[in-house]
């Protein structure tokens, strides 16, 4: 066998799928690993293991009897405290063990930014029982939003409008985490006037930026992504100055999807609010596939390889809009392609074997003369896909 550097990607979603591609472009090996067979990024990888992640010895054997030159952590639900032991043992995680055990959870990264960083965040606490939920929420006051520390794309999150609906959040958040600890995030909710990420790169020439991508969420999931979005240059340096700091923290080297919330405050100024950041290639950032030359999984591809990444990545005005089931299904197929297509779009479709109310299936990409034209057109593009489920 031939290859540049063996991977071991824990997490084989489409965010993984898309990074294998990337990485096998520059030669690399990859074995693609997740809870169920045939993922996404199985289905493009050298070799599989099928295993739940959280199941910490199972990792360790997986991992010792791969020895991959770096381990790529891909979604939220991984023992990390093996990832610790094995980076102290010589292995190579990526960005850092640190990293990865820090963003597992949401207290520890958000701990890291505003207590100990100093980083600007909404006002939050933390809650184990209902009582302390009632306590958290006197502190931030309604509406808040309720998310369980281990949780993604928005699984067990609610905004709460008043004290008569935080009972059922809590139970929500505790019934939909992943994960073995009931504890929950309470945070303030921030009126913001839109929201981005920042994707940024750090390699072994220093720290890049893409320009930011702007996102539409519903039920804390996104919905649509644009690249760049509309932003002042004071807003930006200020978002950049905040993700240096994180990602710096952090360690290593790779892709970072750093999310802010940008607000007004009283005097009518742009406030850049930090949120939380993903240690690797982010969904919003799919929009990269056609917006940049390098897309956020190549430039994490690079990073990780210790490759040269450019200090300015360009983006041409360019859109993503997303493709959800409706129902649970075992049995999906897909028309509609050739009609989405037919003014430009591009469609991605993850081939995911099992349909969930919601689960993400696939995406549209468009580019247009602006952001809003290539919106209205990858919108329109999803659309005209439709599942079909016997
Ligand atoms: N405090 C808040 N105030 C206002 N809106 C919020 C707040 N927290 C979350 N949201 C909304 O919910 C979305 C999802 O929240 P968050 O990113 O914390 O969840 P997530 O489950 O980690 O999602 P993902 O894994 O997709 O990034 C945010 O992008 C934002 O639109
Ligand atoms: N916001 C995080 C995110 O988008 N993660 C992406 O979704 C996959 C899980 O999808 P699934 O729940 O449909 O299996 C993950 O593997 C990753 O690619
Ligand atoms: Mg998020």
């Amino acid at each position: 066998m031939s290859f540049t550097t063996k991977i071991l990607l824990l997490g084989s979603g489409e965010l993984g799928r898309e990074f294998v591609i990337s990485a096998k472009r520059l030669g690399a090996y990859v074995i693609a690993c997740d809870s169920y067979d045939h993922a996404p990024a199985m289905q493009v990888a050298d070799a599989r293991e099928v295993f739940s992640m959280l199941d910490g010895p199972r990792l360790e054997e997986v991992i010792a009897r791969h020895k991959p030159d770096h381990v790529v952590p891909e979604v939220e639900a991984i023992r990390t405290e093996v990832l610790a032991k094995l980076e102290g043992e010589g292995v190579h995680i990526v960005p850092s063990a640190k990293a990865a055990q820090l963003t597992m959870n949401r207290d520890g990264i958000r701990d890291l930014a505003a207590r100990e960083l100093g980083v600007r965040t909404s006002t939050y606490d933390y809650a184990e029982s209902f009582e302390q939920v009632q306590a958290a929420a006197d502190k931030t006051g309604f509406p808040c939003v309720i998310k369980p520390v281990m949780s993604s794309s928005g699984k067990g999150q609610s905004t709460v409008q008043d004290a008569a609906g935080l009972e059922t959040a809590w139970r929500y958040a505790v019934d939909n985490m992943r994960g073995d600890r009931a504890r929950v995030i309470v945070e303030q909710f921030v009126d913001f006037e839109y929201e981005i990420t920042l994707l940024t790169v750090a390699h072994k020439g220093g720290v890049s930026f893409c320009l930011p991508i702007g996102h539409r969420q519903e039920r804390g999931d996104y919905r649509e992504s644009w690249q760049p979005a509309a932003m002042s240059d004071a807003a930006i340096a200020e978002a950049q100055a905040m993700a240096k700091t994180v990602v710096e923290a952090l360690g290593g080297y790779g892709i970072f999807g750093v999310e802010f919330f940008v607000a007004r405050d009283d005097e009518g100024r742009d406030e850049v609010i930090f949120s939380e950041l993903s240690p690797r290639p982010h969904d919003t950032g799919m929009v990269t596939l056609v917006s940049q030359n390098l897309s956020e999984f190549d430039l994490h591809a690079r990073a990780i390889m210790g490759l040269p990444v450019p200090e300015q990545i360009r983006a041409r005005p360019a859109a993503s809009a997303v493709i959800l089931a409706d129902r649970e299904s075992e049995h999906v197929s897909y028309a509609g392609l050739a009609e989405a297509m037919a003014d430009g779009a591009d469609i991605r479709i993850f081939g995911k074997p099992v349909t969930r109310p919601w689960r993400r299936m696939g995406v549209a990409l468009a580019t247009g003369g602006s952001t809003d034209e290539a919106r209205a057109s990858a919108v329109a593009a999803a659309g005209k896909v439709t599942l079909h489920y016997d």
